[in-house]
């Protein structure tokens, strides 16, 4: 990974950041992320407990030992960050190590802040995730250990099984009839909005959810799509849709986010895009490690395929079964290819893609459209700024408009403190309907790029 200096951005124009007492990065900061870390500390502390049960007493005690380590600097990191210390450097052999630290060392000059609340909310939020990965990496034991798979990741998937259901029999259901233009632009605007709807079950941000309800509040039948519909506050679609079905046999990308639920429609879209000739291939981006607790990660992509089955046998649903066959099939075929890329898993904005990342803006530059989902992505799009609402997505995508070619869409529910491209007046008709709007995922976006 290349140390690549910050990309600056443009006059008067600030990075969001917690020492905005208004913000929401400021509630994230002081409140969800020390919860997000508490929970990760409970998680490993319940493992130890779970250890003793099942192993040995010498694997035992080594393991034992490891974890106790990773708790107690876990703890430490949850300490420096809720009083706002400097943050520290990253402290492993891993090959981005030394990228993060050069950009540690630059945080005073660049953006006059290097405490957790004075740097760049984007950049101190990418970095707890990156620590939490630190101290699992400096182990022996737990280097693999995916901290929010058992008590977050897991459950959320099992709470959304009957919405899961209902997607796959609908994906069916359209696949059986063979589709004309019009009818397969149909069935994919509805793809298309159950894989942004998805974006919803975020799990860094419903810290509190209960999973075994999460059926209730998701999009995953064609009936219930048009109550959504009309919290879509910027609407691409039918210039997404038009490019999409023009393209007839290339390759597509989706730069992933959430596991669970997210992923599980995201994958369906993925599989309409397939079956429909619309794509020929389907590169699936992942992160290399544990990201923003509910991210996907290869691991989490071959757990869904399995967990996926493992479902149908149990509810005995041959159709869901076949769905999960048919996808490991994809993987073997080539047609979806598992991309990972150390950017992703980066504090850089796409602003940084093509010098710090050229390679993988050479791959995107073959790409003939890519969707990138989910809230992170759109911060990274628009560099986490204090855009004005009505700044256009072409300026407040700086640099990104010229240096990667493909035309794109950011498919994501507002759950930050930035969104761009609103009309005039929109901004003030939104807060007078619901004041959290920006923050709290009822709202969405089909925002696109070059269609
Ligand atoms: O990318 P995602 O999964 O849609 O969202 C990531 C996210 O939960 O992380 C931040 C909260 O800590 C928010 O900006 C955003 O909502
Ligand atoms: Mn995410």
């Amino acid at each position: 990974m290349a140390q690549d200096k910050q990309h600056p951005l443009p006059d008067g124009i600030l990075p969001l950041r917690g020492s905005v007492t208004t913000s929401f990065a400021y509630t994230t900061i002081k409140d969800r992320m020390p919860v997000i870390l508490t929970k990760a500390i409970d998680t490993l502390t319940r493992h130890l407990h779970d250890l003793h049960l099942d192993e040995g007493p010498a694997a035992q005690s080594a393991k034992t030992a490891e974890a106790k380590e990773c708790i107690s600097t876990l703890s430490k990191l949850k300490y420096e960050m809720i009083r706002d210390r400097r943050v520290t450097y990253v402290v492993d052999n891993e090959s981005d190590a030394e990228t993060w630290n050069f950009l540690v060392d630059g945080l005073k000059e660049s953006w006059g802040g290097d405490t957790w609340f004075s740097a760049p909310w984007l950049f101190v939020e990418c970095l707890m995730y990156r620590k939490i990965q630190e101290v699992f990496n400096k182990t022996e034991n737990w280097k693999n250990f995916d901290v929010f798979a058992p008590q977050q990741k897991e459950p959320a998937f099992n709470g959304s099984v009957k919405s899961m259901i209902e997607l796959s029999k609908h994906l069916a259901n359209v696949e059986s009839k063979m589709l004309e233009r019009e009818g397969r632009s149909l069935a994919l605007r509805e793809f298309i909005q159950f894989s942004l709807w998805g974006n919803q079950t975020d799990l860094s941000l419903l810290i509190n959810v209960n999973h075994a309800d999460m059926h209730k509040s998701q999009a995953s039948s064609a009936q219930n799509l048009s109550e959504f519909e009309k919290n879509i506050i910027v609407n691409d679609m039918d210039a997404v849709l038009e490019k999409l079905l023009n393209i007839d046999g290339g390759r597509i990308d989706i730069v992933l986010d959430n596991a669970g639920f997210e992923l599980v429609a995201d994958l369906c879209l993925a599989d309409f895009l397939i079956s429909s000739g619309i794509a020929k291939t389907v590169m699936l981006h992942a992160k290399k490690f544990p990201w923003f607790v509910s991210d996907t990660t290869p691991r989490d992509l071959e757990w869904t395929f399995a967990a996926v089955e493992k479902k149908a046998v149990e509810v005995g649903d041959e159709g869901l079964k076949a769905r999960a066959a048919r996808w490991t099939g994809l993987v073997k075929e080539g047609k979806w290819i598992v991309k990972v890329d150390d950017f992703w898993t980066t504090p850089y904005s796409f602003w940084n893609l093509p010098t710090a990342a050229p390679e993988l803006r050479s791959s995107l530059n073959e790409s003939s459209f890519v969707i990138y989902k989910g809230d992170l992505n759109y911060r990274k799009l628009v560099y986490d700024a204090e855009w004005s609402t009505t700044t256009p997505f072409a300026t407040a995508i700086g640099p990104v408009a010229e240096t990667i070619k493909a035309p794109f869409v950011a498919l994501r529910t507002c759950k930050s403190d930035v969104a761009v491209g609103l009309k005039e007046g929109q901004e003030g008709d939104l807060k007078g309907r619901d004041s959290d709007w920006m923050v709290s995922g009822k709202y969405g976006m089909v925002q696109s790029f070059g269609c």
